[in-house]
Order: structure tokens, then sequence, then C-alpha cells
């Protein structure tokens, strides 16, 4: 199994990612859990940049132990005097020069034709050779580059002593066969290309760093650079989870892996995605908040039976707890129940589904329903009596400047469907005089309470009512994400519970008679 060497650029590309701007003490933190990731080597910045740049690398640079440290220079003495400068302290120092090599580049940016290009390079890595023993050498828009200048590119820079070279796609132009075509190419055709590292640097602009990461793995990459949850310039750099979680899980085709330890993976991105205040999405690959979450009802049907159904790899393995079974409206029974027993309810299968069709609706309301809507589903499907009347739908209209009106319609105990309206002088006034007129029942509204028994704006409404009649007092409770509907819920409860109060007490009376 070939080791695969792990170059992190989060304190650098991943701070290059527009609106990120980490303090030192930041780098710091970010650092000491990269070592404790296991990184091999860390970039912590671009100290010609500026005097705060220098000071933070330097302060990484003492910091970290076990860990390669590495400073960017441009092909320039004075940036490369900065690295010096910047890594002083350094346990494990290495320089890191780069100068592009595409047309483009050359003729725009630099103004250089191919020869200065190279004696340029050739220079700086001189130069850089009098103080670093590790030298990377980058060849910016390598992904652009003609490969015969690729060669003859890298030819120098083995001659020149560089320890590792670098083939960035810089803009995330190429394909996987066309990147991972280059390593090919020039293990084929670099003389002593064994002397060196060749390592992958890719950018997401096209959604494939990656996928071109891994076929520079397979064409014989020995190292792999990359950012904690792939932030970077743009669209991001290649995320070293993705790139971890690759190899671990498919060892039998890449026979290859890192030496990270993968259950410190969670940790670190979420610790990166606090302090650059970049959010991760919830479908990133590994570390998003849905990467082990399913909602629909297969998927948990089959999670439940067989965690191998829908998860190729487990939770625990990168620092997770447990994969989450997300009960929302696509979930279906067998997950429901698991959770009711979970929360210590065991329901036959009437109640069951009673509460299961009572969930369904609230899930079609809800993004997520969570543990507290379960209890408050269920609680009131426990108290329930035997429903005389059951709520169908309400309406109400309500304006400061007209008459509330609401219209309900409830089923009956003998399968009619009784539609009422009424007005009142308030919203909930308007539904009780509603479903009073389908009762018939007179009845007083001793009280009435709301609280929210869950969080969030879509949180649910909990209605508690006691209705009086004949010196008879009951508690109805109704549940909703909707206040009304929570009222109007509570109101009929109450009724079904005074009418079972009284049918038992009828009965217990003709028994003693
Ligand atoms: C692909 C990458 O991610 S590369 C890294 C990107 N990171 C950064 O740019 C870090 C922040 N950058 C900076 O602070 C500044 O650009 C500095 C300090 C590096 C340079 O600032 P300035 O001297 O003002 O130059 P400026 O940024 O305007 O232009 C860059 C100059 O460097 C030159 N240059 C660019 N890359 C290289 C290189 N690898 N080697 C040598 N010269 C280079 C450009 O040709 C240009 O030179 P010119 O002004 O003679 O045309
Ligand atoms: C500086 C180089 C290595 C880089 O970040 C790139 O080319 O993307
Ligand atoms: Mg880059």
């Amino acid at each position: 199994m070939r080791k695969i060497y792990v170059f992190d650029t989060t304190l650098r590309d991943g701070e290059q990612s527009p609106g990120v701007n980490l303090n030192t003490r930041e780098k710091v933190e970010i650092a000491h859990q990269l070592e404790r990731l296991g990184i091999d080597r860390m970039e912590a910045g671009f100290p010609a940049a500026s005097p705060g740049d220098l000071a933070a690398v330097n302060a990484v640079a003492k910091a970290v132990k076990n860990v390669t440290v590495i400073g960017l220079s441009r092909s320039r003495e004075q940036d490369i005097d900065a690295v010096k400068e910047a890594l002083k302290g350094a346990q494990d120092p290495c320089i890191h020069v780069f100068l592009a090599t595409s047309p483009i580049h050359r003729q725009h940016k630099l103004r250089m034709d191919k020869g200065q290009v190279l004696d340029t390079a050739r220079s700086a890595i001189r130069y850089a050779k009098k103080t670093f023993s590790k030298i990377e050498f980058s060849l910016e828009d390598a992904g652009r580059t003609e490969y015969d200048f690729l060669v003859e590119m890298v030819n120098m820079a083995v001659e020149e002593g560089a320890s590792v070279v670098n083939i960035p796609d810089t803009v995330g132009y190429l394909s996987p066969y066309e990147y991972g075509n280059i390593f090919k190419h020039l293990k084929e055709n670099v003389h002593n290309i064994d002397k060196v590292q060749l390592s992958a640097h890719c950018h997401n602009d096209l959604g494939m760093a990656t996928a071109n990461t891994l076929a520079a793995i397979l064409n014989g990459a020995d190292q792999i650079e990359g950012t904690i949850n792939g932030i970077g310039e743009r669209a991001g750099n290649t995320a070293i989870e993705e790139i971890a979680m690759a190899l671990e899980t498919r060892q039998e085709f890449f026979q290859a892996k890192t030496t990270l330890q993968l259950s410190e993976i969670a940790r670190t991105s979420r610790l990166v995605s606090r302090l650059t205040g970049m959010v991760v999405p919830g479908n990133k690959a590994i570390v998003g908040a849905n990467a082990f979450a399913h909602e629909s009802g297969i998927h948990q049907d089959g999670m439940l039976k067989e965690k191998t159904t829908y998860e190729i790899m487990t939770p625990e393995t990168i620092g997770l707890k447990e994969s989450k079974l997300v009960l929302g409206k696509h979930s279906g029974r067998h997950a429901f129940r698991e959770r009711l027993i979970d929360l210590g309810y065991e329901l036959d299968e009437e109640a069951l589904n009673r509460a299961f069709a009572q969930f369904k609706d609230l899930a079609d309301k809800k993004k997520e329903v969570t543990d507290e809507d379960l209890l408050a589903v269920i609680e009131e499907k426990l108290q329930d009596a035997p429903e005389v009347y059951k709520l169908e739908s309400i309406f109400v209209t309500y304006g400061d400047e007209s008459v509330p009106t609401a219209k309900v319609r409830i089923a009956t105990l003998d399968g009619e469907t009784v539609e009422k309206q009424a007005e009142g002088n308030g919203s909930v006034d308007a539904i009780y005089n509603a479903i009073d007129q389908v009762s018939g029942e007179e009845v007083t509204l001793s009280d009435y309470s709301i609280k929210s028994v869950t969080h969030g704006k879509d949180a649910l409404g909990e209605v508690h009512v006691v209705l009086t009649q004949n010196q008879v007092s009951v508690q109805g409770r109704g549940v909703s994400t909707d206040i009304l509907g929570a009222s109007a819920r509570a109101y009929v409860d109450g009724l079904n519970q005074l009418i079972e109060k009284r049918k038992t007490y009828t009965n217990r009376v003709n028994v003693n008679l």
C-alpha cells in the first residue's frame, strides 16, 4: 500500500478564499488541529505578502512539531528571504517556490518567454538552495502548459535539487484523464524523475478537483495538496478529507492511503469552518451535515436492517457519533417506530398508525420533525379520548377592519362530515363558535394557554384549554405548527374528553342503579 503525503494549504491557499482573514492565533489553533489530524506538510502562508503574514508563519513554525512547515515564495530573492525569516525556529522547514509556465501566464502576466521562465525558476531554486535543504517547486498553471515545456521545467527542477515538484491545475481547467495523463507523461519522460516526489494541486472551478487529484494518484503522484473543507481560491481546492476517505474506502482500487488520523476529520472541519467563517454546505462530501443523514423511508428501512445498504463508510471513522435518521416527510414507519422506541414508547399497531398519520401531517409542514415534536404528538395521541369529533380543516379570515370569521369541517363518529361557519371577537373565538355549532354542546371555556414545545421558527405550538359543562371540567390539548390549528385541535380534544367523561359518568350511574 503506497503512502500518499498530505500537503495541507488551508492556511495559505485556503486563506486566499475571498473574505477569509485568519489572525495569528487562529492560524496557530488550526495548525495544532492539523497536527492532530496527522498531515505531513503544512503550508502556513505567504511571508512576502505582509509583515503580519510573515509573523503568522513564524508563529506556526514555532508552534507545531512533527510536521514540515512551509512558506510560499515567488521566484524572487526578496520572497525567498522572507520565507527564510519566517521559518526561523521551524523543526522541519521547507520553502515552496513557484513560477507560472503556461502560455497565458507567460505572455500576459510575467511577460517572459519560455527561456526567461526557465532561467528565472532555476535562479530562484539555486538561491533557495543556499538556505533550504527541502524545496518544493510549483509550475503554476501547469494544467494549461505545453507538455514539452512541462518536461523541460521539471527536468530543470530535478537537476537543481528540488525535493518535490508540484503540478498545479491552478484554474481547475482539466478533466481527470488529462490531469492524470500529465503525471504519466512526466513519469515516462523526465530524467531521474524518481529523485523527486510529484505533487498534485487542484482547484475546483469545474467541480473536478477531487477526481483530478485521485487521477494523479493513479498515475504516480506521491503527494496531494488541498485544504480542509475544500476552501481556497475561487471554487476552492481539493478537499483533503475527500481524498483521505476515498483512499480509505476504496483501498482495493487505489492501492494507496494517507496516514491521517481519520477520526480527527470532523473536528478539524468544524474548527476550520468556525474560524474562517466558511460554512460547510449540508451536502458536502464527508463533512457536510447530511453526509451521514438519511431521511427517505426506504433508505431508513435499509439502514435499520443493514447499514451498508446506504453507507459506504461509517460516521465514527471521521469522528462523528452515529448516523442520523432524520424524521421528515419522506420517513417510513420502520424509522418512526424505532425512534419512538428510543423515546420510550412502544405503541400497538393501531396506536402507531394513528400516531404515524399525525406525524406525517406534521412532517408535511416542518423541515425536520424533532424528538420534542414526536413527544408532543405522542403525548397528545396518548391522551386522546375516542374521537367523537375529528377536526378535518379550519379556514379563518382575519383583518383589523373586518369581523374574524372561521369555517370548520369536522368528521363525526357516524361518518358524517359537518361544515359550519361563525364569527367571533377574534380568530380563536370564531373557531370555537363554529365548532360549537357542529357539536351543539354548550360548554364554557374556563382556561386557555399557549406554549412553544419545540424551537425555531417552525416550532410546534401547544394549546391547552379547560372546558366546563355542568360543573365537570376537562382539559383539551392541541399541537400544531400553527397556533390557530393547535387551538382548534385543543377545543375538539376537550369536547371528546367531555363526552367521554359524561359517558363514563352515565355508565357508572347506570351500573350503580
Ligand atoms: C496561484 C496562487 O495562488 S499564487 C499565490 C497568490 N497569493 C498572493 O498573491 C498573496 C498576496 N499577494 C500579495 O500580497 C502581493 O501580490 C505581493 C506582495 C506577493 C506582490 O505585490 P506587488 O509587488 O504589489 O505585485 P502585484 O501583486 O501587483 O503583482 C504581482 C507581481 O509579481 C509577479 N509575479 C507573479 N508571480 C510570480 C512568481 N511566481 N515569481 C516571480 N514574480 C511573480 C507578477 O508578474 C507581478 O510583477 P510585476 O508587478 O512586475 O508585473
Ligand atoms: C501557488 C500555486 C502552487 C497555487 O496555489 C496554484 O497554482 O494553484
Ligand atoms: Mg492554488
